[in-house]
């Protein structure tokens, strides 16, 4: 164990480039100082290898008693791409690396709620009406520099309206808090639809699930060993950062055993999640427009829980399983079975997985209850089967993971695109960049690849002097010291229902 040291900057380890945190960020930004010749960096990261929140384990056992390898975050591609059209960079990579994947088919899907096997699938239709609907709407909203709302408003106005019905609940939970990780009412309209479009309209419709028994991260694996040698000096794996002094001449990052890095620029890729739970110290303190911008985008937590059986006693062709509580929006509705071909076949797993709150609940109890109220839920979807106990079951609990806190950014309703700038946008020698601060993929692996790349491109043009990335602008990034509302003072009036000042004082 590393003892500790009192903080020495004299003995500073000195770089030009310091890379905090190794995922796909960090080693992404890594490729691009290295693109234009900039060997000089030091990548440090929290945890025993590089992918970050792309990160694998072992569970249960195959038939010759060796343990499955499954992904306990990112799990699949999402939008690949169209011959002849733009192709997600993630889909190019794991080809290139050959990562096993298979599609997912959201047509194979079986739905329950509490009394078994009940077909409510039609609903699923209504709500993709609503969505031609709202999509339209919230492009109208974009382009007329309209005001922005939540994703609940816009679903009711398309026609959508769950109410009480909790299938239809379920439904609403299946296409959309089951990828933002947030409930309609949390998200944006104008940016949850921006976001939809940019992923699966511009690449394509298509998720392909990862089951590559080396893990998924390993393209990113790929990826660092064009530029890392073997145990390269210049990755600092098992090492925590703390502290963080910027300026406009450089960084220096203290890490929790006392040693610390002197750089020309840093670029932090730690996730929003570590930075709204202070687990990094700052120094000075990040300035206003930067903390409201952190404070106001929402870190998300997705968690999927794993269970193994002994046999598949569900249908085995079936890909997909919803579940409708009759009382909680969002308990245990969505499972996958690895029974199908082209996943794990003969594996007999089964994860469900929870999002939002729910994540929260479940993610803070112990494996023992939620165990429990998740082979309850099992038992009321096949009230005709003796459904056995599972072999093995785990979950993973993101959300107090002190290297994530959570599992990926959502966009909240009625913020503008220039509070995200704020999001991206350095302060001084200090870079921002991770899945969190892409406008267009957030929460997504090729959103955190996109953002890797452009900062790395960015201090590369400054180092330099010589800019490649012409296409979004060299050098620093905007930010906002101020952003206005779209009501002006002189607006604040009995017209618009303020008959009295708010600033009016009765005395004065
Ligand atoms: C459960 C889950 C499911 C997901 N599903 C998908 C999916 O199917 N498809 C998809 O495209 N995306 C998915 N995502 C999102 C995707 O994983 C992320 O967008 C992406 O991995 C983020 O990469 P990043 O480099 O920006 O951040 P990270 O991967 O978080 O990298 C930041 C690195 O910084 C390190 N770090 C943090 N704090 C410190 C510290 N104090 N000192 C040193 N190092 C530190 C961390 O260990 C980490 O390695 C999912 C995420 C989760 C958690």
């Amino acid at each position: 164990a590393p003892t500790f040291q009192p903080r020495d900057n004299s003995t500073c380890r000195k770089t030009t480039v310091a890379i905090l945190g190794g995922g796909v960020t960090g080693i992404t930004a890594a490729q691009a100082l290295s693109n234009q010749s900039i060997s000089d960096f030091i990548i440090v990261e929290y945890n025993g290898d590089i992918g970050g929140r792309m990160a694998h384990t072992t569970f249960g056992k195959d038939p010759s008693g060796d343990p499955y390898v499954i992904e306990l975050g990112a799990n699949w591609v999402q939008g690949l791409g169209t011959e002849g059209g733009p192709e997600n960079p993630i889909w190019t990579f794991a080809k290139k690396y050959n990562v096993s994947n298979e599609y997912s088919n959201y047509s194979s899907i079986a739905s329950f709620n509490e009394t078994g096997a009940v077909d409510y699938l039609s609903l699923i239709d209504d709500f993709e009406d609503a969505w031609s609907i709202f999509e339209q709407n919230a492009g109208y909203v974009l382009t007329e520099n309209l005001q922005d709302t939540s994703m609940r408003a816009g679903i009711s106005l398309a026609g959508f309206k769950p109410k009480k019905n909790m299938m239809a609940q379920a439904v609403e939970w299946w296409e959309w808090d089951w990828e933002t990780s947030y409930s309609p009412d949390e998200s944006s309209f104008v940016f949850g639809i921006t976001g939809y479009n940019l992923t699966f309209y511009q690449y394509s419709d298509e998720n392909n699930f990862v089951v590559d028994q080396r893990g998924f991260n390993t393209w990113l694996k790929g990826v660092a060993s064009t530029f890392l040698e073997t145990n390269d000096a210049r990755l600092l794996l098992n090492t925590i950062v703390t502290d963080i002094d910027y300026s406009g001449d450089g960084v220096t990052v203290t890490m929790d055993d006392g040693s610390c890095i002197e750089a020309d620029y840093a670029l932090c890729t730690f996730s929003l999640g570590v930075l709204q739970n202070d687990a990094v110290t700052f120094e000075p303190e990040l300035p206003d427009w930067k903390e409201t911008s952190i404070a106001t985008f929402q870190m998300g937590t997705y968690t999927k829980i794993f269970l193994q059986f002994n046999e598949t006693f569900w249908d085995a062709e079936t890909q997909f399983f919803l579940y409708a509580s009759p009382t909680a929006r969002g308990y245990y509705p969505v499972w996958q079975s690895l029974t199908p071909e082209g996943f794990l076949p003969g594996s007999n797993i089964l994860f469900v997985t929870v999002v939002g709150r729910e994540s929260y609940r479940v993610e803070a109890q112990d494996d023992e209850t939620t165990k429990a109220e998740v082979m309850a839920v099992l038992r009321e979807m096949f009230p005709n089967i003796t459904v056995p106990e599972p072999i093995d079951f785990m979950y993973p609990r993101w959300s107090l993971e002190p290297w994530a806190y959570g599992s990926y950014s959502n966009w909240p309703p009625g913020t503008t695109l220039e509070r995200h700038q704020n999001l991206r946008a350095n302060v001084e020698r200090l870079y921002f960049a991770g899945e969190h601060t892409s406008a267009e993929y957030y929460g997504f692996l090729h959103g955190a690849w996109f953002e890797g790349r452009e900062a790395g491109e960015r201090i590369a043009g400054l180092i330099t002097q010589n800019c490649v990335n012409v296409g979004s602008g060299c050098g620093n990034y905007t930010n906002y010291e101020v952003l206005h509302g779209t009501t002006t003072f002189d607006e604040v009036n009995a017209f618009n229902g303020m008959a009295v000042s708010p600033f009016y004082i009765a005395d004065a």
